[in-house]
Order: structure tokens, then C-alpha cells, then sequence
């Protein structure tokens, strides 16, 4: 089984203490920090937004992967290009352009991604998939951590590896909401690339241990 890149979610994090909380991932075996933005619109909560992820990356020895769960993201990608995003996902129901937010994306020369919310098809992202470089499959309703882990979630990796091997794409397939360290073994063997993490991470006693134990699952 291939390993898994680990990308614990910092919205899980405490605040306070933030710098040490990146300092933290940057001893860690994670590979990605996975960063939380959410507008009170899209997602029925606020997170933080542009000076907290400059702050993040100002620390941050690791690729910062932005997901942005907000109504028109093209407003706000280039500000968190700036800000020191790596990746950033776009939401499939917040894009009517969605190929155009893509180009957006990659002419800026980030990662560009597609979050799904649990109810949609996979399917529909057939069309691009050959410009999307990371489809985010959320596996709880976006807007908050420390949610349950949708069970469904696994048939969905599954049709999405085959629409992505079928048209011979590279696209990697990113699990995020709800995973730990009972289904992230079963998540890889279905064809993830990509564990985001993040109550079971910072509510952990020894979120390094942790996260080994999930880069290692
Ligand atoms: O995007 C989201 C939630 O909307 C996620 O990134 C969560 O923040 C992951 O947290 P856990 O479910 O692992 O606690
Ligand atoms: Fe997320």
C-alpha cells in the first residue's frame, strides 16, 4: 500500500498558540498543512482568513493546502496565492466556471483542486478532470471538524479512482472530515492519496505520534 500524504488540518488547532502549533507539524512526519476557510455563507461558519494564513506560512516548513469552502472563490485565490498557498481547492457547488477557476488556479502556479460536498457525484467532475491536479472528497458536511465520517465516502473514492484511471488522469484523490486511524487504512486501499486530519491530530495526547501512525497505517 502506497503511503499516504498526511495533511492534519490546523482548524483543529489551538489558536493561542499557533506558532507553536505549526512549529509542531514542521517536526512531524505531516507533508501538507491543510487550512480551513470558510465564509459564513457557503458554510454555516466563519473560520479565519487572509493575514491568519500569512501568519501560518510565515512558520510553515510544509506545502499550506487552502480550501476554500466560499462563495466566489476567484474573488479571494489570488489573495491566498500571495498569502502562501501551495494548493488551493475551489468548491464544486460554489463554481458555476468551474474550468475557469482551475486556470485561475494554475496560471498562478499552485495545485488547483475540487471539494465535493457528500451528496454530489463524482461523476461530474469527469468533464475536467484532466485540469483538476486534486479532487477534496469531503466525507462530512463542510463547515466543521470533529464531525462522524460518512460511511459512503468509500464507494465514492472507488468511482472516482476509476473515472481518474479511465481517463488516464493524474489527478490525486484528498479524504477530508472525519478521519482516523480506523478508516484511513481502508481509505488508501480504495485509492486515496490524501488524509486530511484534524480532531483526531490536535486532540490527540501526541499529535506526532498520531500522525505518524496514520502516514504509517
Ligand atoms: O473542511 C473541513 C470541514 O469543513 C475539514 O478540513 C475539517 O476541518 C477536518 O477536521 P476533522 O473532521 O478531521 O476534525
Ligand atoms: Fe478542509
Amino acid at each position: 500500500m502506497n503511503k499516504p500524504i498526511i495533511a492534519p488540518s490546523i482548524l483543529a488547532s489551538d489558536f493561542a498558540n499557533l506558532q507553536r502549533e505549526v512549529e509542531m507539524l514542521n517536526e512531524s512526519e505531516a507533508d501538507w498543512i491543510h487550512i480551513d476557510i470558510m465564509d459564513g455563507i457557503f458554510v454555516p461558519n466563519i473560520s479565519f482568513g487572509i493575514p491568519v494564513t500569512e501568519a501560518i506560512a510565515a512558520h510553515a516548513k510544509k506545502p499550506l493546502d487552502v480550501h476554500l469552502m466560499i462563495e466566489k472563490p476567484e474573488n479571494y485565490v489570488e489573495a491566498f496565492y500571495k498569502a502562501g498557498a501551495a494548493s488551493i481547492s475551489v468548491h464544486y457547488e460554489a463554481c458555476p466556471h468551474l474550468h475557469r477557476n482551475l486556470q485561475q488556479i494554475k496560471d498562478l502556479g499552485c495545485r488547483a483542486g475540487v471539494a465535493i460536498n457528500p451528496h454530489t457525484n463524482v461523476q461530474l467532475l469527469e468533464d475536467v478532470i484532466h485540469d483538476i491536479d486534486i479532487v477534496c472528497l469531503m466525507s462530512v458536511n463542510p463547515g466543521f471538524g470533529g464531525q462522524k465520517f460518512i460511511e459512503n465516502t468509500y464507494n465514492k473514492v472507488r468511482q472516482l479512482k476509476e473515472i481518474i484511471v479511465d481517463a488516464g488522469a493524474s489527478t490525486m484523490i484528498e479524504i477530508d472530515g472525519g478521519v482516523n486511524q480506523s478508516n484511513a487504512g481502508h481509505l488508501i486501499e480504495a485509492g486515496a492519496d490524501i488524509l486530511v486530519a484534524g480532531s483526531f491530530v490536535f486532540k490527540s495526547s501526541e499529535p506526532k505520534d498520531t500522525i505518524a501512525d496514520l502516514k504509517n497505517v
